[in-house]
């Protein structure tokens, strides 16, 4: 393979985990990107339950971040969502998701793929040093964040230059509470449900007819 990874004829699953609040371009060339340089099958997004390293700020609730993934992946034969982490409860740990998704999907591969912002602070997540036996992980690059190993197992880790889109889901978030378009940061589908469910508003910002 061009990437230099064996896998044995086994299908290749990439796995794109993230709060999602809201899914944003930024995530969407990460897994498009992704895919097509590591030969993969799919991308399954799986949004966050409670994702304890943001618990600084209150998150939104887990089945509105679901459905926006669904409406922003929905177009893509190759993406899906996967329920996994938000139906498990509690706090989101991603040694359980590759668990669980190892479980479901015993005839792959799996290349989880996280921002460079994400990916350096790897080493704090739970049963850090179990992490790279389940997956291979794919470092992409992300305007703002320098993208190194941040000293993983030998071999664990690829990284990746991808289109540099300036988009967090935080900028989205304060744009639409101070009244400013969100319109091709995300999908237009996901503008749509921002403001039909009327999120991130401040309590000031009027409803707007078109986002
Ligand atoms: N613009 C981007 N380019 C590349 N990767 C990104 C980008 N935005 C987010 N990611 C990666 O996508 C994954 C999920 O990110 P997350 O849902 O936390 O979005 P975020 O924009 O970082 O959110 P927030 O601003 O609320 O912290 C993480 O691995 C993150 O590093
Ligand atoms: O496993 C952990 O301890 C852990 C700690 C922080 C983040 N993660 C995962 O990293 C992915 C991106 O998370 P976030 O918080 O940047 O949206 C998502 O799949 C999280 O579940 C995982």
């Amino acid at each position: 393979m061009h990437d230099g990874i064996a896998c044995g004829g086994k299908r290749r699953l990439g796995v794109m985990g993230g709060t999602f609040d809201p899914v944003h371009h930024g995530h969407l060339v990460a897994a498009s990107e992704v895919a097509a340089r590591f030969h993969l099958d799919e991308v399954v997004f799986v949004p966050t339950g409670q994702p304890w390293q943001k618990g600084h700020r209150s998150v939104s609730p887990a089945e509105d971040r679901y459905l926006m993934t669904v409406i922003a992946t929905a177009s893509n034969p190759q993406f899906s969502v996967s329920r996994i982490d938000i139906d498990r409860g509690g706090k989101t740990y991603t040694i359980d998701t590759l668990r669980d998704l190892r479980a479901e999907n015993a005839d792959a591969d799996l290349f989880f793929i996280t921002g460079a912002d994400a990916l350096a602070q790897i080493l704090s997540w739970r049963d850090a040093e179990e992490l790279f036996s389940l997956a291979h992980f794919i470092g992409v690059t992300r305007p703002g964040h320098p993208l190194a190993d941040p000293g993983l197992p030998r071999g664990g880790v690829s990284l990746v230059e991808v289109p540099a889109l300036a988009i967090s889901s935080t900028d989205c978030r304060e744009r639409v509470a101070r009244g400013d378009p969100v319109w091709y940061l995300v999908p237009d589908g996901v503008v749509r449900y921002i403001n039909k469910r009327a999120l991130y508003r401040s309590p000031e910002e009027p409803m707007r007819a078109e986002g």
